[in-house]
């Protein structure tokens, strides 16, 4: 058995240079994964189940579950010194540590993915993406830090909080997971190298808004949908609401998840910067692809903080699939 400590140190080895700041910083991740596992485990106990999320946590003044998961995260990071700041789904405008203009990184976080999950006692999620700031370290940071694009990312990741608990994360060389062992209080090793099965046979979309949807998604559902035993076809719809629960099943089992836009949110709902850009790059580290519907993820310049994208993610094939449906019928 290794734990996610000791396999982040022996992979710090293979950098001659490393400083173990980014090792620090996904202690920090860790930490805060823990405690919101404590926390959502306990939703019902601690009376936290409500309409809006509306919570009580340890006796102390009422927040929502994923307000409580940002201070969370917020506070493990900070303490370790090595980060800058964040942006986060739960703040409005980027947030300076102040004192700590020597961190090299920002950190860019959905604290609780998926949080009206929570009520009903389903799978939610943390994601989080790491970056190196562009602005001078000893300087504070400036929105222009969090304003790149998704292929500048050192790291990224997500943790799964379902019927176990999981961390998967990626620093660029792979997509390494690991389940959570309440009874030791750490993480270990499940599966280094993750890569999507070669075929995928699910996609998630939520298909109550699909007379909104481009009539190229349209189409592709309907592809879906057909009989063809050569490409596996009709495939399996699942779609849990989660986008952490939705990706992570399309990982282990292949399949796509699609966001497009809707009539609600007519550039997609999904948040680039930290939804749609971290797990973009674990699928590309997993030999599988994230799009626009036209562009790479990766490649997209962010303008605003909480700016938004139509999302497709998972087997490459699949996406390439969606993507050809798209420029078909533009
Ligand atoms: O209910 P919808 O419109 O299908 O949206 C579901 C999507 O919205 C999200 O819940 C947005 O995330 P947050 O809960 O962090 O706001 C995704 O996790 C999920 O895939
Ligand atoms: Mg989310
Ligand atoms: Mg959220």
């Amino acid at each position: 058995m290794k734990t996610l400590g000791e396999f982040i140190v022996e992979k710090q080895a293979d950098f001659p240079h490393a400083t173990g700041e980014l090792t620090a910083l996904l202690s920090a991740i860790k930490l805060g994964a823990k405690i919101i596992h404590r926390d959502i485990n306990k939703a019902g106990l601690l009376d936290i189940l409500g309409a809006n999320g509306v919570e009580n946590v340890q006796g102390e003044q009422q927040m929502k579950l994923d307000l409580y998961a940002n201070e969370k995260l917020k506070s493990a990071l900070k303490a370790r010194g090595i980060v800058a700041g964040i942006a986060s789904e739960e703040e409005d405008e980027f947030v300076i540590f102040e004192g700590f203009e020597d961190g090299r990184y920002v950190v860019l976080m959905d604290p609780l993915d998926g949080s009206s999950n929570i009520d009903v006692n389903v799978s939610v999620g943390t994601i989080f993406s790491i970056y190196h700031r562009v602005t001078p370290v000893g300087t504070p940071i400036t929105e222009e830090d969090f304003m790149q694009p998704g292929s500048q990312q050192v790291a990224a990741g997500y943790v799964v909080y379902g019927s176990s608990t999981m961390l998967v994360y990626t620093t660029g060389n792979g997509v390494n997971a690991f389940t959570y062992d309440p009874s030791l209080g750490v993480f270990c090793l499940n599966q280094e190298r993750l890569t999507y099965p070669p075929t995928g046979k699910m996609y998630s979309i939520n298909e109550g808004y699909y007379v909104h949807f481009p009539i190229g998604v349209k189409k592709y559902i309907k592809f879906c949908q057909e009989e063809d035993e050569a490409t596996y076809r009709p495939y399996t719809s699942r779609y849990i609401g989660s986008l952490v629960a939705d990706f992570h099943r399309n990982l282990l089992k292949g399949g796509i998840y699609l966001y497009p836009q809707t009539a609600s949110h007519p550039k997609g709902k999904l948040r680039l910067l930290y939804e749609c850009n971290p797990m973009a790059f674990l699928a590309e580290q997993a030999g599988g692809k994230a799009s626009d519907g036209v562009n790479r993820i990766l490649d997209l310049k962010p303008q605003t903080i909480h700016e938004r994208c139509p999302f497709y993610v998972g087997n490459q094939y699949m996406v390439e699939d969606v993507e050809r449906f798209i420029s078909d019928n533009q």
